[in-house]
């Protein structure tokens, strides 16, 4: 670490605009989103600006880092001076409420102390659950292999784990008509990005809203949704029974008296269960169909493992160091969250060891957005092949490899006392659901022919030399989570 005299805030590189405000940035911020590789606009800053510099759009500081010794100092060593804040908790409130994702303090430690036992070992390995579910995603797959049709796997993926997701968490199939589904789905995609890009233009966002609040009509939907699974849940809870056999709806009301903060949370949870995993599931498959030879020797690694079996176990799953080196790479080129943010509670120094001019101190009030994309794929941390797909480099032997000298250079699910509840949760199922899609199914292929044109990556990105543009199928995009455009659109044979 640099021993420095940390510089003040306004010594921050700031980006430069021609217009006053930065008004021009602000909006290349909103327009490129419509036809950029993810998070371009953000990395062409930090190339001409530093690692860490300010966004300074309408003379407000919002700062942005891709510099892990940042990322470590706030979740972490300094985790105290660093929160969601209040603003954050305004931008989702009218989709997330006051749940686990949204608060701070005390009332994030009760949210967090509720939701532990949930997440023990015995819980998280039930892959009698997984069986349910993935069985029928398969049947679905199935009868579309046998008619010879094509179809969007992230869509199938999306219900996939939901329906874990509220199996495992509220003890319920999610059973609802087809229709009802969509509407749900497409509600929470719809909620999920307009608070995305609250956050993504900070304190401005109020500007780019006129009239009714547009979570109003999503909100109402998936309301809609969610109620009944709450009634069930309240029913079930009446029911005396030992804790080992509630579920985690149950023991939530159990434990919270206000109905409102049962149903955050209960959005809260789906949120980080369903699109996360969906996510990366789908960019798992997305990396195995683009790249064959790393098919081939996990489809060898999962026969060899399980013979004739079908159904994997944890001790099978255990013993596939190849699978889960691909997951890893998946999550570090693909990270399901791909930006995330921080607000300053108390003054504090960013260590900035990657920017010539740091460490920087920071005041109360100011955001630090970070992007675990950006760091992941980072020349200067990860190599020159940081945007290549290589597996191996998990299973390489030595001590001098990033994720070990530097465990905030591979951030997927966060890290401090804020890091994410369900990772083994998802590693477990993401492995579940690959091997037994592998074991299924001997052909499956990207269906090229039949995606509609949003899931086109612009033509211009065969010419580029930027990050993956050259090289990229299907074309990635972030709201809260990231996902493929348009859908990941598969032909498969059984
Ligand atoms: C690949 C899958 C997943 C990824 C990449 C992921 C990533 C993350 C990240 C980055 C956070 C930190 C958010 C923040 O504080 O800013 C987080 C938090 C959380 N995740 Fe996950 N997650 C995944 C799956 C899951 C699953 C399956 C569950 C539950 C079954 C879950 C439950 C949670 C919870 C409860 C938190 C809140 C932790 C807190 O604020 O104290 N996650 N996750």
């Amino acid at each position: 670490q640099k021993t420095a005299k940390p510089k003040w805030v306004s010594s921050i590189p700031k980006a430069k605009g021609r217009l006053p405000g930065n008004l021009d940035l602000l909006f290349q911020l909103i327009l490129r989103e419509s036809h950029e590789y993810c998070g371009e606009t953000i990395r062409e800053w930090a190339e001409k600006y530093g690692p860490t510099y300010d966004m300074n759009l309408l003379w407000g500081n919002q700062i942005i880092t891709v510099d892990p010794s940042n990322v470590k100092h706030m979740l972490a060593n300094d985790f105290e001076s660093f929160g969601k804040g209040a603003k954050f908790h305004t931008m989702l409130e009218t989709f997330l409420g006051s749940g686990i994702f949204t608060t701070d303090g005390d009332v994030w430690k009760m949210h967090r102390a509720i939701a532990r036992p949930f997440f023990s070992a015995e819980r998280v390995t039930d892959f009698e659950c997984f069986e349910r579910h993935t069985s029928r995603a398969l049947d679905i797959m199935s009868e579309y292999g046998r008619n010879g049709e094509t179809f969007d796997l992230q869509h199938i993926l999306s219900r996939f784990t939901l329906n874990v997701g509220t199996d495992f968490l509220f003890g319920q199939d999610c059973s609802v008509s087809n229709e009802e589904y969509e509407a749900f789905s497409n509600a929470f995609n719809q909620a999920s990005s307009i608070v995305a890009r609250r956050v993504k233009i900070g304190s401005t966002w109020r500007f780019f809203e006129w009239g009714e609040d547009p979570t109003k009509e999503p909100m109402r939907i998936i309301n809609a949704f969610v109620d009944p699974i709450m009634k069930q849940g309240m029913q079930a809870a009446a029911v005396d029974k030992p804790m080992e056999e509630k579920t985690f709806l149950e023991h939530l009301v159990d434990s919270v008296s206000d109905i409102k903060i049962v149903r955050d949370e209960l959005l809260n949870v789906l949120l980080a269960s369903r699109d996360t995993t969906a996510s990366l599931l789908t960019y798992t498959i997305y990396s195995l169909v683009t790249n064959p030879h790393v098919c081939e020797r996990a489809r060898k690694e999962i026969f060899n493992t399980m013979g004739d079996r079908g159904e994997p176990t944890l001790i099978d799953i255990k013993k596939m160091g190849y699978l889960r080196a691909i997951i890893n790479e998946v999550l570090r080129l693909f990270p399901p969250v791909p930006f995330n943010i921080r607000r300053c509670v108390k003054s504090s120094t960013l260590p900035s060891v990657l920017s010539k001019d740091g460490p920087f101190s920071i005041a109360p009030g100011i955001s630090v957005t970070y992007s675990p994309l950006l760091i992941q794929r980072s020349t200067e941390l990860w190599g020159p092949s940081a945007c290549v797909f290589d597996p191996d480099r998990w299973l390489e032997e030595g001590s001098n490899k990033p994720y070990v000298t530097n465990p905030f250079s591979f951030l997927p699910f966060n890290g401090g006392p804020r890091m994410c509840m369900g990772q083994q949760f998802a590693y477990h199922e993401t492995s579940y659901f690959i091997i037994r899609l592998l074991k299924t199914f001997s052909t499956v292929e990207l269906a090229e022919d039949s995606r509609p044109a949003s899931a086109r990556p612009p033509t211009s990105w065969k010419m580029s030399n930027i990050g993956r543009e050259k090289v990229e199928q299907c074309w990635p995009r972030a709201s809260l989570t990231l996902y493929v455009s348009g859908g990941l659109w598969i032909r498969i044979k059984t």
